[in-house]
């Protein structure tokens, strides 16, 4: 079976003083989850779509689904957990105890906050997890990357061509994701900044998918700017 989980287990601290997590706020009228989740529900190769929410938030994550969305029996809201990697379990550990986990079921985690993830970045998601164990979507890097320990003496400036910037959604086998993760030290766990890490450090071969420029993570008060010009201005059409 094909899963798709979308997080949005965050806070959104650094999105400053906000009286909600900033997958809640609204982009020309429509909450950022909700134009994350329509994305979603217009690939029909998802079997579930699976929403996690903070605890204290799950009844307002259904709410704006329903007003927004309607009933629909592909979209399910789940409890998150205490980091992202968290998060992304309790939606496994809820397909387990619902479903059961199969070798060949595969799931799509995208953030909640990158709203303008295409059709063809699931498409091309969903194709290569069918075949890999785990799949990233990235983007070349524009910039020189510098490398720095303390930040302030660079160490190393690696060859940019080999440099790409990580987004999401990424994918993965389920099996090989929970083993591979159930596997970390817990030295391991702290320095994760995303799920594909947690393959790569297993030696697992992670599948590299072109992501987009405009498929931005909104994270501070000027994304939030940026992704209302991106929407404004049609730009991730
Ligand atoms: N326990 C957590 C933490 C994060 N996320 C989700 O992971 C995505 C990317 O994380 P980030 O942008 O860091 O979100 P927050 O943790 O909410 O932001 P901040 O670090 O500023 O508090 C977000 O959609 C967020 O909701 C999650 O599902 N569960
Ligand atoms: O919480 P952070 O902003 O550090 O990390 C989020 C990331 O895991 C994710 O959004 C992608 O950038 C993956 O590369």
């Amino acid at each position: 079976m094909i899963y798709a989980e979308i997080l949005a287990g965050g806070k959104g601290t650094r999105m400053g003083n906000i009286n909600m997590p900033k997958q809640f706020i609204t982009i020309d009228g429509t909450p950022i989850i909700i134009h994350t989740i329509e994305k979603f529900i217009l690939n029909d190769r998802f079997e579930k779509i699976l929403i996690v929410s903070p605890k204290e938030w799950i009844n307002y994550t259904k709410d704006i689904i329903k007003k927004h969305i309607g009933e629909n029996d592909r979209l399910v809201v789940v409890e998150g957990g205490s980091d992202r990697n968290e998060s992304i379990m309790s939606g496994i550990h809820y397909i387990e105890k619902e479903f059961g986990i199969e070798d060949d079921d595969v799931i799509v985690t995208h953030d909640s906050v990158r709203p303008f993830l295409t059709h063809r970045i699931i498409e091309e998601n969903i194709d290569e997890v069918l075949k890999h164990g785990a799949v990233d979507t990235a983007i070349e890097a524009v910039d020189t990357i510098l490398q720095s320990k303390d930040g302030e003496i660079i160490d190393n400036i690696p060859i940019r061509d080999t440099m790409f910037q990580g987004q999401t959604p990424q994918s993965f086998h389920i099996n090989t994701l929970v083993n591979h993760y159930n596997a970390l030290s817990g030295d391991e766990k702290t320095i994760l900044t995303d799920a594909c890490k947690i393959c790569a450090l297993k030696g697992e071969n992670v599948k590299i998918v072109k992501g987009e420029l405009f498929n931005i993570k909104i994270t501070t008060p000027y994304d939030l700017k940026v992704a209302k010009a991106i929407l404004q201005e049609r730009i991730s059409k």
